[in-house]
């Protein structure tokens, strides 16, 4: 067996590079390689980073570099029922944090969305985008470019789905810029987060307008997509699933168990999520969404720098008046630009996966795209609680005290 000790030390050498030892051992034995070599160089002891529990190898595909894995506490709320469109029954919810105080928070809301006979959540628009930039002469080589590309939808499309038997290319819309064409591809991607189909599919599609058109492609990826930044194109046209859930929750609940009143909520909810963000500027119109949006993502296996697209989330809170005179809340989190996938990614590796076992949506659905879809409804209703619990903490002014008593 390779001993990790003379590989740490000829890579201190430079007679091997720290990327390479997975071709001089075997998957664990490299990690252990440059946990040795960190260890000297930086006088740390990484004893914890190397207790990992899974086959280095089986993160081959997620990770570069390997020297352990990063433990985050994961706790699970609920359970929830859950009326969606793809999502059916009762749910728990695996999330993973560091925020005390986040999963109790979580967890009270969930509990009154139960106790209120559950949410409903509807995926109501879903196509992961790519927008690759090309340049062109001036506004006539673009004006010629896009006609050629809205005249040969079907041949773009049969060329980005020969690289995938899942993927469906679903709309391309174009934007012109002076000399610059942005092409926004958006496919149906079915269980995949699908950034690397939607990429791939958008390549082999490029090539076609490349050499039909006056057009030269500059870069695959021109930030129109737009992937990892917060954006308004996301808000308004949504990309990954656009997911809304709703409740109606009886005002003894809201009183009951938020200790404050369907009007104040809706109060806190107007002035806060509405009015402050838009004074803020925020693309966000909601409290904490990001939070359990975050929270789920490092529990069940997404790309965790996309949380900044489910942050433009829209919260509304509104006092419902009933005939008896009393009031009820009804209470909706919608988000349109929730990235999510049971395959692919992250999704495989084994922590993450057993926590799409809770769920019962690990690997594909039947049909396909379905346990996608619940994925994001459920994540959903999850939001949803978070902001019930958060505004009633904020209205019954118990915030500072529940983080003083979870929190620290
Ligand atoms: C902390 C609570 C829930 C107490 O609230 P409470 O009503 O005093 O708690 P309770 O002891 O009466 O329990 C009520 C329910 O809460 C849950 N619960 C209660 N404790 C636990 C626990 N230890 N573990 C798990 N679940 C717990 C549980 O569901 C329980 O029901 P039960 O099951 O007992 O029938 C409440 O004050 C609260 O939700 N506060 C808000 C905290 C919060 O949302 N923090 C996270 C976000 S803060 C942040 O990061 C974003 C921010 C604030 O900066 C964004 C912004 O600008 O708005
Ligand atoms: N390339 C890029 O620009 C970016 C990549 N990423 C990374 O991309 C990864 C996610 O990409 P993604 O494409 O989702 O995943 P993968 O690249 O892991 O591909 C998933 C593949 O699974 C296959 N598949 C099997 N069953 C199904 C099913 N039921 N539904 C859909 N596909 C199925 C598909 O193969 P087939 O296509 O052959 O049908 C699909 O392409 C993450 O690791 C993320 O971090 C993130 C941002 C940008």
């Amino acid at each position: 067996m390779t001993d990790p000790e003379d590989l740490a030390e000829r890579v201190r050498e430079g007679d091997l590079r720290i990327h390479e030892l997975e071709e001089h051992a075997d998957y664990d034995t490299a990690a252990h390689a440059r946990r040795l070599l960190v260890e000297r160089e930086t006088g740390t002891e990484l004893e914890a980073i190397g207790d990992y529990a899974f086959p280095a190898e089986e993160a081959d595909p997620n990770i570069e570099n390997m020297i352990g894995a990063a433990q985050v506490p994961m706790g699970v709320v609920g359970p929830v029922p859950v009326a969606g469109g793809a999502a059916d029954g009762e749910h728990y919810l695996p999330l993973a944090t560091t925020e005390g105080a986040l999963l109790a928070s979580v967890n009270r809301g969930l509990g009154v969305i139960r106790s209120a006979g559950g949410a409903d959540a509807r995926v109501t628009k879903n196509g992961m985008t790519r927008a690759p930039v090309f340049r062109v002469a001036g506004v006539a080589e673009a004006a010629e470019t896009v006609e050629w590309v809205e005249d040969e939808f079907e041949t773009l499309r049969a060329a980005a789905e020969s690289t995938t038997s899942h993927g469906e290319l679903l709309d391309i819309e174009p934007y012109v810029v002076g000399d610059s064409v942005y092409l926004r591809f958006a496919y149906d991607t079915k269980d995949a987060m699908g950034m690397n189909m939607a990429t791939i599919a958008t390549g082999e599609a490029c090539e076609l307008v490349e050499s039909e058109t006056p057009a030269s492609l500059v870069a695959l990826s021109g930030n129109l997509c737009s992937d990892k930044k917060p954006a308004a194109i996301n808000a308004v046209e949504g990309r990954g699933r656009s997911v809304t859930a709703d409740a109606l929750i009886p005002g003894e609940l809201v009183e009951d168990r938020l200790h404050t009143t369907a009007d104040a909520i809706a109060e806190a909810n107007t002035r806060k999520n509405l009015i402050g963000s838009a004074k803020a500027g925020s693309l966000g119109f909601n409290a904490h969404a990001a939070n359990v949006v975050g929270a789920a993502f490092l529990a069940t296996g997404q790309d965790e720098a996309q949380v900044v697209e489910a942050a433009n989330t829209i919260t509304t809170m509104d006092a419902r008046e009933r005939e008896d005179g009393t009031t009820d809340l009804y209470a909706s989190v919608s988000l349109a630009s929730l990235e999510v996938g049971t395959v692919g990614g992250g999704t495989k590796l084994p922590t993450q996966a057993e926590a799409l076992d809770i769920l019962g949506l690990r690997g594909g659905g039947d049909p396909p795209g379905s346990n996608a879809d619940a994925l994001a409804e459920i994540i959903a209703v999850g939001a949803l609680a978070g902001e019930l619990s958060l505004l009633g903490a904020l209205s019954s002014r118990h915030l500072a005290s529940a983080h003083e008593d979870l929190g620290r």
